[in-house]
């Protein structure tokens, strides 16, 4: 078994390499965090709730030597609606075009059925590098996050493949992040950009203002509406006739629920909750863009919309 702490000094040469990457593991293991911390600006939503990231969403690292496109996954999960099976089947088309697979094990939870469920069907991808990610380490002792490597390299041996890494890290203390993309970086293929120096994402602006509204409109309510909100944005839009230096962006937002009784919990007494939502969401909108805006949201009922395939690619699913 070999985990690494340190990275070896890659002979420098002229290679420039590009490639994708993508982190798997269970729900809340720690993947947005990670991607986020990677690319050095919030582009995934992070939650303390499982299966937040609904979307695919790609943050760049940009380096002299090599440009990794991270591509952030929902988890992969025993599905019980349409909804469930759509996402895995986004979580298989990803791996099967990635050249890295980071594969994230918390290290403060033992490792479980979920685990190996994603293992099991990570050994089935054969080409593709797997590299093994203990995250959230700064939540453990020494030896606790020793146990877990061991229980790790162990369970690669069981299904009948080498972790082309083990790598322990923590995204929150940003420990050995940058030594992570420099393990990732000589499994990609040698080749220019494929991203202009700058992005940071390609996800539609419309969809991480979507997420966005969605994080904020989920505070404090996810018990009561864990999986039922969906946001659209249906039109962003200049205001016209303003002065060229006081721009406004008006942002028209749909947030969807699944019955008119969980109205009542989204708008609050005399709308004062979804006030909120718009003020929180809007701050966040307007430090992405970097222009005021004005957020017109609106609350619609989807009867069931986790089940109605109509509804769901309506909603982008
Ligand atoms: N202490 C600590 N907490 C972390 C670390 N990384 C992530 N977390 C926390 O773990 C929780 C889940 O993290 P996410 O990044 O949302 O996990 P995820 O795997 O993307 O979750 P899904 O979107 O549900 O698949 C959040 O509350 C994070 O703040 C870490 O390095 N240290």
């Amino acid at each position: 078994m070999s985990v690494r702490t340190q990275s070896s000094e890659e002979p420098a040469g002229a290679v420039h390499r590009a490639g994708f990457a993508c982190f798997v593991g269970r729900p809340n293991a720690g993947k947005s965090t990670l991607t986020n911390a990677l690319v050095g600006q919030k582009v995934a939503i992070t939650a303390n709730q499982p299966q937040t990231t609904r979307h695919t969403v790609r943050g760049i690292v940009h380096r002299p030597d090599a440009q990794l496109i991270l591509v952030d996954t929902p988890g992969l999960h025993k599905p019980r609606t349409l909804l469930g099976e759509r996402l895995n089947d986004v979580v298989r088309t990803t791996w099967a075009e990635v050249d890295v697979i980071g594969f994230c094990l918390p290290a403060n939870e033992k490792l479980g059925p979920g685990d190996r469920f994603i293992a099991k069907e990570l050994a089935s991808i054969k080409k593709t590098p797997k590299i093994a990610i203990v995250t959230k380490t700064d939540l453990v002792d020494g030896k606790t996050l020793a146990e877990q490597l061991i229980a790790i390299d162990q369970l690669g041996k069981e299904l009948g493949f080498e972790w082309a890494e083990i790598v322990p890290v923590s995204a929150v203390g940003d420990k050995q992040v940058g030594l992570l993309a420099d393990l990732i970086v000589p499994l990609l293929p040698e080749g220019p950009a494929l991203y202009p120096e700058g992005d940071l994402t390609d996800e539609p602006e419309q969809v991480m203002i979507a997420e966005l509204i969605r994080e904020a409109a989920l505070e404090g309510v996810r018990d009561e509406l864990p999986h039922s909100i969906a946001v659209v944005v249906e039109e962003m839009l200049p205001r016209e006739d303003r002065p060229a230096d006081k721009p406004l962006l008006d942002i028209h937002a749909f947030v969807y629920i699944e019955r008119p009784s969980q109205k009542g919990i989204i708008i609050g007494p005399k709308g004062k909750r979804l006030k909120e939502v718009g003020i929180k969401s809007r701050k966040q909108i307007e430090a992405l863009l970097g222009t005021p805006v004005f957020l017109d949201l609106h609350v619609k009922v989807a009867k069931d919309w986790q089940r109605d395939p109509r509804q769901l690619r309506k909603l982008g699913f």
